[in-house]
């Protein structure tokens, strides 16, 4: 079993659980933050800083790296954590949310997606097959199921269909996967219809997959619906199998997220901010690109201890950015992902002492109010 989820402990009040996850590159605490690394960098940022901001486990995606360099690269030059220098775990998500994504450039059939590259609108085929092969010859720690995800809103015939492909689609993946040292994860699909999310999520946890991803929420609906849909999802989520919210989310997700049992979280929203020029800070986001900033010479954050906010000014990284200087996005960007990691940090400490509740509390109102 190269993937496994240990529980240390659950919080008192909610749903939440301090886990260990152990894989073939290392065992990271949960709940946990992936990193976003698409075409396998977390963008502007070097291995050795993503550590530093506290990145145990990053992500990396099928669909971008099998058109560009190509999976056959990546695995003549010794798999994805040589080729991008990382020691530690790496998930690779199977593609099915980019694929589509792509609207009318794909065709959706039971076979598989039809879909023209977004770079230069050449035709591929993925099925569930290949997109084993690809994370296979890819070889990250954790490999996500091919999935249908149903967009917001939909009927609910359409998540019915796209339900009942991905767990067929799922069945097809499970059978073809043979990487004994890489985790298959399937991905519970169903929309926002709680008796569709039971459903998909029975089907799937009858193939016995290591661990489970949780697809199709934070694709435009109400956050409240979001979590409506995890209350009644979680409860029939076995308890030793990872529960990941696939492209989730920000830090008030991530809270509302662990109170309801999630164990592992990706979004692009921390490194994507802030190569727009906002970050988070404790009272709120601050787009520290505005003129109001121009001659602010206090830190980004004064409650951060990042490398960004201990040597350098609003003022400064304003400059950067207003530039074009690449030191100001980085900058943000190691911020943010600072500033999420420490969450992860205080959420964990906060199961640790049964104050999850009090801590969503206190952490809510200062960043809401911002
Ligand atoms: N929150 C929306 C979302 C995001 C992703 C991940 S998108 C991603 C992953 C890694 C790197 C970049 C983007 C999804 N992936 C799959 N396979 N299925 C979904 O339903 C789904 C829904």
């Amino acid at each position: 079993m190269p993937v496994k989820i240990k529980i240390e402990k659950k919080e008192k009040h909610t749903r939440a659980r301090l886990g260990k996850l152990t894989t073939p590159h290392g065992e990271v605490e949960t709940p946990i933050f992936m990193p976003v690394g698409t075409q396998a960098t977390v963008k502007t940022m070097t291995p050795e800083e993503v550590k530093e901001t506290g990145g145990r486990l990053v992500l990396s995606n099928t669909y971008h790296l099998y058109l560009r360099p190509g999976h056959d690269l990546v695995k003549e030059a010794g798999g994805l954590h040589k080729f991008m220098n990382w020691d530690g775990p790496i998930l690779t998500d199977s593609g099915g949310f980019q694929v589509f994504s792509l609207g009318p450039l794909r065709t959706i059939t039971e076979e598989g997606v039809e879909f023209r590259s977004h770079i230069d609108g050449s035709k591929h085929f993925f099925t569930p097959e290949k997109v084993m092969e690809i994370e296979q010859a890819l070889g990250a720690d954790i490999a996500m199921a091919f999935d249908e995800c149903a967009p917001y809103p939909c009927e609910k015939e359409y998540a019915v269909a796209a339900l009942e492909r991905t767990t067929r689609w799922a069945e097809r993946c499970k059978r073809v996967h043979k990487r004994e040292d890489q985790a298959l994860f399937g991905i519970i699909q169903g929309g926002v219809f709680p008796d569709l999310r039971e459903r998909s999520a029975k089907e799937l946890l009858a193939m016995d997959f290591p661990g489970y991803g949780i697809g199709g929420l934070s694709v435009g609906e109400p956050k409240e619906l979001m979590y409506e849909v995890l209350d009644q999802l979680m409860p029939i989520m076995p308890e030793d199998k990872p529960r990941y919210l696939m492209g989730v989310g920000s830090p008030d997700c991530l809270i509302e997220g662990v109170v309801r049992g999630v164990d592992m979280f990706d979004c692009v929203l921390p490194t994507r901010i802030a190569r727009n020029g906002t970050v988070f800070t404790h009272n709120g986001k601050l787009t520290v690109r505005n003129a109001e900033y121009a001659r602010d010479f206090r830190p980004m954050d004064q409650q951060c201890d990042c490398y960004a906010c201990r040597n350098y000014s609003r003022a400064y990284i304003r400059h950067l950015i207003k530039t074009d200087e690449i030191l100001g996005i980085r900058l943000t960007t190691i911020h943010n992902l600072h500033f999420i990691q420490h969450l992860m940090q205080n959420i964990r400490q906060a199961i640790r002492e049964d104050r999850l509740l009090e801590y969503r509390e206190d952490f809510l109102k200062v960043f809401n109010a911002g």
